[in-house]
This record gives C-alpha cells, sequence and structure tokens, in this order.
C-alpha cells in the first residue's frame, strides 16, 4: 500500500505525458494536404525539373566565410546543408592523441585491454564526441535519463505486480481494479520510454557516424602537400615511431589494404556499435544495481551474499568460454573488404574483362573471396555455439534457481516467524488467526511476485550485460581497425618542399637538384611478404632490411634540371619502359619524395600534371572539362560556357573546339548531361578531353604523360601549339619522335640499370651526366635521339666532300670518253 501511495502524487504527471503524446500522434495523422503546406511553409517551394538539374550541376554555394551551403533535393525540395569543413589547427592538435600503435598478434580477448581502452578514448572523446557541449553529449544525457527512468518505472512495474496478486489473494475488487488502473496508467509512459531509448541510440549512431566520416574525409582527402589518400598507399609513414618511442616495425599504412571498406563499413558498425554499447551497458547495470538494493532489502544479508555469489560464478564461467571476438571481427571486416573490392574491380573494369571474355575467371577469383569471407563467418557461428550454450545455461537456469533460492530465504524465515503467535488462542483467536494466516499468504504471495519479477528482470539485465561484454570484444576489433586508419593517416608525411635557392631564379620554376628517383616505401609484395614482416614484429626482429632493399632500387640517379616559366623551354623526357619517366613526373608533382636526402624538388604553385591513364569524374558534361574545378569555382572565375556575342571572354565551347571536341555538347545533349563519361568516350576523345581541361586552367606548367597517345599526329601537333600559344610550359612524356619539335631539350633515360641519363637541347650534343664523365663511357652516352642528330650532322659536313670527289669522277669521265 506504501507503493501504491507512493505512486500517488506522480499520476498527474502521468497524465499529462499520456495527453501529450496522443496530441503528437494526432498531429502525425493531419491530412496530407495540410502537411505539405506546412512543409512548403517550413521546407521552401517544390523543385522544377529545369532548377532540380541546375542544383545538381551546382551541388554547393560558397559562403562569405570560406565554409560551403551543400544543396541537397530532398523529396522534390532543397534542403541546405552548411559545411564547416574540421579546422586544420583541430586536425593537427587531434594528432598526439593518434600514435601508431604495433599490430600485436597476441592481443588478448581481455575486455580492459589497455591499446583498446586508449583507442577508443581517442576515437570517441577527440572525434566522435568532440566536446561535452556538442549535440552529440546532449542525446547522450537525454538518453540517460530515459534509461533511468525506464530502470525507475521497471521497479514500479515489479511493485505494482505484486500488489494487484496481492489483492486478488485477498480478494479486494476495489484494490485490484486500482492497481489495473495504475497498471494501464503506467504502460504509457513506459512504451514511450522505450521507444525513445531506442530513437535516441539510432540518432546517436547516425551523428556518430556522420561526425567520424566527415573528420576522416578531412583527414584522408587532403590536399598537396599532404596527399594522403595517395600516399598512405606506399607506405610513407613507414618510419613514424610509436607510442612508445620505439621504430614501427611494420608499417600499419602498408596493412591498409581497402580503405573504402574502413570509411564505409567500419565506421557504421563502430558507431552503431558505440551508440548501442551506452545504452546495452549502462540500461543492465543499472537495472542490476536497482534491483540488487531492492530485493537486498526483503533477501536480507544471507540472500544478498548468495546474489553476488552467483554473479562471480558467472562471470568466471562465461570468461572462460568468451572467444576472441574482436579478432575475430576484425578479420570478418577484412575478408568482406577484399570481397567488396573484388566487386568493385569488376564493375571499374568491366569492358576489359568483356574483350578477353574472362568472366568465368573473374568470377572464380570472386567465389574464392566470397568462400574465404563465408568460412570464416561459419567458423565463428560454430565457435559461438558453446559460448551461447553456456551463457543461455548459465543466465535462463542457473540464475532461475539461484532465483527460486533467494526467494524461498524470506518466505521460508516469514512462515516461521508468523505462524507463532496464533497458536492456542479461543475462537475468537481462531477467526483472528485464519484472518492474520490470509493476511499473512497475502503479504508473502506479495513478496513472492515483487521478488520473482525483480528476478526475472535482474536475469534479462545479466544477459544483457554478457551481450553487451561480447559486444564489447566486437566493437574492440573494429575499433581497432579504425584507430589504425586515422594513426596511419595521421603518419603519412607530407611531400618535402625545398625552397627556391637563389634570388636569381624565379618562383615559378620547375627544378630537380641531385634527386634521386625511386618506388618509395615498401609495399606488400604478396601474402608470404606481408606475414614475413609480420612474424619479425612478433618475433622483435626488425625489418628495415627487407625495406630498405625494396626502396633502394633507384630508377634515375642525381638528376638536376631547371626549367623557367616564361623562356620559351619546353621539356622532352624519353626512355623506353618502364625506366622511370613518369616516376619523375611523381616526384616533380610531390607524390613522391626524391629517394635521397640530398635530393631536392622545387615545385612550382602553378603545375598541372596530365596522367597516362584518363581519369573521367562522376558529373555532367561541363565537370568533365573544368575538373577538379566545382561548378562554383568556375563561376569565380567569371567563364562562361558559350562565347559572349562579339566573341569576346573565355568560353568552355571555344575551348572544346581548340581540342576538336567541339561537337560533343550537341551529340550528348547539353552540358548538364550526366553520363558515364568512362564508357561514353572513345580513347582518343578522352585523351582531347583531358587536353580541354589543361586549357582551361591554363597552368604555367604541364606535365603530359603520353596523354596524347591515341590523337591522330595531325590533331596532337595544333593541340600542342594550341597549349604553347597559352603560355603554357610543357614537359611531356613521349616515345613519339614526332613531338621534339614542339621541345627545347630532351632528357633521355638510359635504362641500362645505372639510373644515367643525358639531358641534350634539340639540335646539339647531349649533356653527359656527372656519374657518365666520372665512369669515362662517353662514347657508350651517344644514344637515343641525339646520337643520331649527330650522325646526320656529321654526314653534312662530309657532304662537300663527297660533292668534290663527284666532280673529280665526272671529269676523270670525260677525259677518258675523248
Ligand atoms: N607504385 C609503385 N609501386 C611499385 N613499383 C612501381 C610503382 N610505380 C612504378 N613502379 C615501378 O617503377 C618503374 C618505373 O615506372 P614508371 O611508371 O616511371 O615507368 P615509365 O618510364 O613511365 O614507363 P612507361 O613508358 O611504360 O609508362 C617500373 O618498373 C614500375 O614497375
Amino acid at each position: 500500500m506504501a507503493v501504491l501511495s507512493a505512486l500517488r502524487p506522480s499520476t498527474r504527471l502521468l497524465q499529462i505525458i499520456f495527453v501529450l503524446i496522443i496530441f503528437r500522434s494526432r498531429l502525425i495523422t493531419l491530412p496530407q494536404d495540410v502537411l505539405e503546406r506546412l512543409r512548403d511553409a517550413t521546407a521552401g517551394k517544390r523543385l522544377s525539373a529545369a532548377e532540380l538539374t541546375a542544383i545538381l550541376q551546382q551541388i554547393y554555394v560558397k559562403e562569405s566565410d570560406g565554409s560551403k551551403t551543400l544543396l541537397v533535393p530532398y523529396r522534390n525540395r532543397l534542403a541546405k546543408v552548411p559545411i564547416h569543413d574540421t579546422a586544420a589547427d583541430v586536425l593537427a592538435s587531434n594528432s598526439k592523441h593518434f600514435p601508431l600503435q604495433s599490430s600485436d598478434s597476441k592481443r588478448t580477448k581481455a575486455l580492459l585491454d589497455p591499446k583498446f581502452v586508449r583507442a577508443l578514448r581517442a576515437l570517441l572523446f577527440h572525434i566522435a564526441i568532440p566536446s561535452w557541449k556538442s549535440k552529440e553529449a546532449l542525446i547522450i544525457a537525454v538518453h540517460s535519463f530515459f534509461l533511468v527512468v525506464r530502470t525507475i518505472l521497471s521497479v514500479v512495474v515489479a511493485r505494482l505486480d505484486g500488489i494487484i496478486v496481492r489483492d486478488l489473494v485477498r480478494a479486494d475488487a476495489q484494490g485490484f481494479l486500482r492497481g489495473l488502473g495504475f497498471w494501464f496508467a503506467l504502460a504509457v509512459p513506459s512504451t514511450y520510454t522505450n521507444v525513445m531509448i531506442k530513437h535516441l541510440q539510432s540518432t546517436l549512431a547516425l551523428r556518430i557516424r556522420t561526425g567520424l566520416t566527415r573528420y576522416i574525409h578531412d583527414l584522408y582527402l587532403s590536399k598537396y602537400p599532404d596527399l594522403r589518400y595517395y600516399r598512405l598507399g606506399l607506405g610513407v609513414g613507414a618510419e613514424a615511431k610509436t607510442s612508445g618511442g620505439e621504430k614501427d616495425t611494420i608499417s600499419s599504412s602498408s596493412i591498409i589494404e581497402g580503405v573504402d571498406q574502413y570509411i564505409t563499413a567500419d565506421v557504421e558498425v563502430w558507431a552503431e556499435g558505440v551508440s548501442g554499447l551506452y545504452g546495452n551497458l549502462m540500461k543492465p547495470t543499472l537495472d542490476l544495481v536497482l534491483f540488487t538494493s531492492q530485493l537486498s532489502r526483503s533477501l536480507g544479508l544471507r540472500g544478498t551474499i548468495l546474489l553476488f555469489g552467483t554473479y562471480y560464478a558467472t562471470a568466471r564461467i562465461l570468461k572462460a568460454v568468451t572467444p576472441a571476438f574482436g579478432k575475430l571481427a576484425a578479420a570478418e571486416a577484412k575478408l568482406e573488404g577484399d570481397y567488396r573490392a573484388g566487386m568493385g574491380r569488376l564493375g571499374r573494369e568491366g569492358e576489359e574483362i568483356a574483350f578477353y571474355d574472362g568472366g568465368a575467371r573473374e568470377r572464380d577469383i570472386l567465389t574464392g573471396a566470397y568462400m574465404a569471407l563465408i568460412r570464416h563467418v561459419n567458423f565463428v557461428y560454430k565457435i559461438r555455439i558453446a559460448y551461447e550454450w553456456t551463457e543461455d545455461y548459465v543466465i535462463k537456469y542457473l540464475w532461475s534457481a539461484a532465483g527460486y533460492g533467494l526467494i524461498a530465504v524470506p518466505l521460508l524465515f516469514t512462515r516461521r516467524r508468523r505462524t507463532a503467535p496464533g497458536v492456542g488462542s479461543g475462537t475468537s483467536s481462531i477467526l483472528s488467526t485464519s484472518g492474520s494466516r490470509n493476511e499473512a499468504i497475502a503479504s508473502r504471495t506479495e513478496t513472492y511476485i515483487s521478488n520473482r519479477r525483480l528476478l526475472l528482470s535482474l536475469a534479462d539485465a545479466g544477459g544483457r550485460l554478457m551481450f553487451a561484454y561480447k559486444d564489447v570484444l566486437e566493437l574492440a576489433g573494429v575499433t581497432d581497425r579504425l584507430y589504425t586508419l586515422v594513426s596511419s593517416l595521421y603518419a603519412v608525411k607530407p611531400a618535402s618542399i625545398s625552397s627556391i635557392p637563389s634570388s636569381s631564379l624565379a618562383s615559378d620554376t620547375v627544378g630537380l637538384e641531385h634527386v634521386n628517383v625511386g618506388v618509395p616505401g615498401h609495399r606488400p609484395l604478396n601474402d608470404e611478404f606481408q606475414s614475413q614482416i609480420f612474424a619479425d614484429s612478433v618475433n622483435g626482429s626488425s625489418s628495415d632490411e627487407s625495406v630498405h632493399s625494396e626502396s633502394q632500387s633507384v630508377l634515375v640517379r642525381d638528376l638536376s634540371l631547371w626549367l623557367r616559366e616564361g623562356s620559351g623551354e619546353h621539356l622532352m623526357i624519353t626512355g623506353s619502359n618502364g625506366v622511370g619517366k613518369t616516376s619523375i613526373a611523381r616526384v616533380l608533382a610531390g607524390l613522391w619524395d626524391p629517394a635521397n636526402e640530398e635530393g631536392k624538388v622545387f615545385r612550382p604553385q602553378s603545375l598541372m600534371v596530365v596522367p597516362q591513364r584518363v581519369y573521367m569524374p562522376v558529373g555532367t558534361l561541363l565537370d568533365q572539362v573544368i575538373y577538379p574545378d566545382s561548378y562554383a569555382d568556375f563561376l569565380e572565375k567569371g567563364m562562361s560556357i558559350e562565347p559572349c556575342d562579339d566573341g569576346s571572354g573565355n568560353s568552355i565551347r571555344a575551348i572544346l573546339e581548340s581540342a576538336f571536341l567541339g561537337y560533343l555538347p550537341e551529340r550528348e545533349g547539353g552540358w548538364s548531361t550526366r553520363k558515364e563519361w568512362r564508357d561514353v568516350l572513345s580513347g582518343g576523345e578522352k585523351q582531347r578531353m583531358v587536353m580541354a581541361r589543361v586549357f582551361y586552367h591554363r597552368p604555367k606548367f604541364a606535365i603530359l604523360d603520353e596523354c596524347t597517345s591515341a590523337v591522330s599526329s595531325d590533331v596532337e601537333g595544333r593541340m600542342y601549339q594550341h597549349a604553347k600559344s597559352l603560355g603554357i610550359t610543357l614537359i611531356t612524356i613521349s616515345l613519339r619522335p614526332s613531338l621534339m619539335k614542339y621541345h627545347t631539350q630532351v632528357l633521355n633515360l638510359l635504362g641500362d640499370g645505372t639510373g644515367r641519363w643525358t639531358l641534350a637541347h634539340i639540335g646539339q650534343d647531349a649533356v653527359l651526366t656527372p656519374l657518365a664523365e666520372a665512369e669515362g663511357e662517353e662514347g657508350e652516352l651517344w644514344l637515343g635521339f641525339n646520337r643520331e642528330i649527330a650522325t646526320l650532322e656529321r654526314k653534312l659536313k662530309e657532304v662537300d666532300g663527297w660533292e668534290k670527289r663527284l666532280e673529280e669522277l665526272e671529269a676523270l669521265l670525260k677525259v677518258q670518253d675523248l
């Protein structure tokens, strides 16, 4: 009764909550047209098809404070999403929380593994929930409030349950009906609380996912000189120190393969896991504490000790049978990534595979990747049987048996105490005895029902806590993967930039000074190589030697060259396949560092590299020309798509015509057509398109890497002339002698394994490399075009002598005829 009276003051509150919930559901079921009008008023007008196309083209608008507002078409309306990039100083200051952790094959299943705790703390408190004032923190606070409310309501429900059954045993109809009324009233906040807990958990997961995804995007898709999305795959952070200060023998960046799996699937799994974990840990813990304290009141000391004994036994048994869920989850994520990457490759290279009719072979490869995944998942299912069987046995049966024992303690004690006073009285006392016996039975029933419900809830809480334990272990695996990704991204070193050495050189100069060009870092060549490195790290031995022998393969040695803007000099780099021509472009563009400490690279601000393999971005026809500019950048540059009436101004149409692609907009259905351009355009058209890109950006320097190999010679020549007329200094990588005439210097890579090269002005003798001079092998260096030029010049010099000899012979013949 005391509980019931304690419930009364809260009935007003319950009524208010009830009314609010009903009112809320009415709002949701408002007629559709009213809702549409409401939405029109709050979310703006519906978009026409033309407006929608324009928005898809525009993508975002630049704000005056440097931030961007993303334009997102949503249910035929325009939603504006402000985008603030993660501040550079936040990215920089967080780096200290993400030191590289050397991978540890002996990672245990221990819950409080300090590495896991450190990684979780770093990801959670420096990225996912950046401050206690953030929205995420607010959601957690409201979520916690509902969790506490739910636990309190469970206790109240347990008590009410007991009271209802007690009134039934007493045959107290009025009390029973009142209890039932409370039961229904309590159901409203209880169910609402449950729904809110789920909703807040999903909202938190989504926010954490968004926060983490955007942070990783900002870090990963970094501009020059960081270029982490590229340099991560090179193992450039190989020498980064671990938190302990020792050299990281396995470069974690070399292990990162399939980054897409990390950023898409792993981030989602982690966000769901973390947000669920809080509720899944806090709720049962709260339940355990509250229910235990409630129970211990009626159980007494002995009962409470028995209760804790049960908890201890459960923890010991389950710990003994728990497999290393974390490691298993991480392995599963990797296998998922492999399979996914295989599918992605098939989508990308479909045409090439079809030409080879390689479907069957690809099926074998993909089936192999899939079966590896399935075998692993099956293995996990199998080892789960023992764990789940034990868990079920312990939680359902051991705890229930312990529960019966615990309930018996107060009941048996109460019985003995309460039956004693009634013995040996008269009739009245017999009546009062039977009355008090009824009362005692009712009271015992109440205690039994309440305790039984509390114990059931306790078993449930225990079960959920065990599930949460398993979740923590699985989360540990994904946390490890994400931490590895973020710490590896932080470990990637930016490209080394040298400042221009002397005032006599303009800042717009491309230069290399004593640079050795070689493949940087080391990459896992195959599984054997990788496992060797892994084994070395576990044994504590250093795998530096294998790393070095790999990076010591220098392609070009001691290379020095300078090209000044506006000097009229253009350089052609030539040499046979695989000698390192593109590698020089990689060094000039800052993708690779020089392979030697002394090597210096001078990279101008305005440098554009057009790679050998054509890249066509997602987007409209216009996007193909202006890439990597966005539409907003294009507008900012004050350019137009069509030329002005008087023909003046810089138009995209004119640019396409200079690349001999003026017919494309009409053929493809306009500038805002979106297609898979990689497939739609022919090989030569794609190459002309990238030349149009160069004409649009007008860089001071352009490195053109075999990017016109599929274009006919006459068109190629005219495009080269046009590029030169725009004032672009060209560095061309090509094997086509016909391109020589557009250049003033030739760098010839000898490709004889020594890294030697020659640099010559066209029409002059080759400049010998210092290395060649030192070795005195001048005669052998007359190679390639320079050798041919020299031979022809020598032969030309002999022409006078031949003509003289011819005259002599003719004179002799005349004499003989006479
Ligand atoms: N990322 C990389 N990892 C490992 N080796 C690489 C990498 N990139 C290039 N190489 C190697 O470096 C060497 C030079 O490559 P590069 O692309 O510079 O050749 P190239 O002279 O441009 O050849 P081609 O005329 O065929 O384009 C090649 O042997 C190649 O295998």
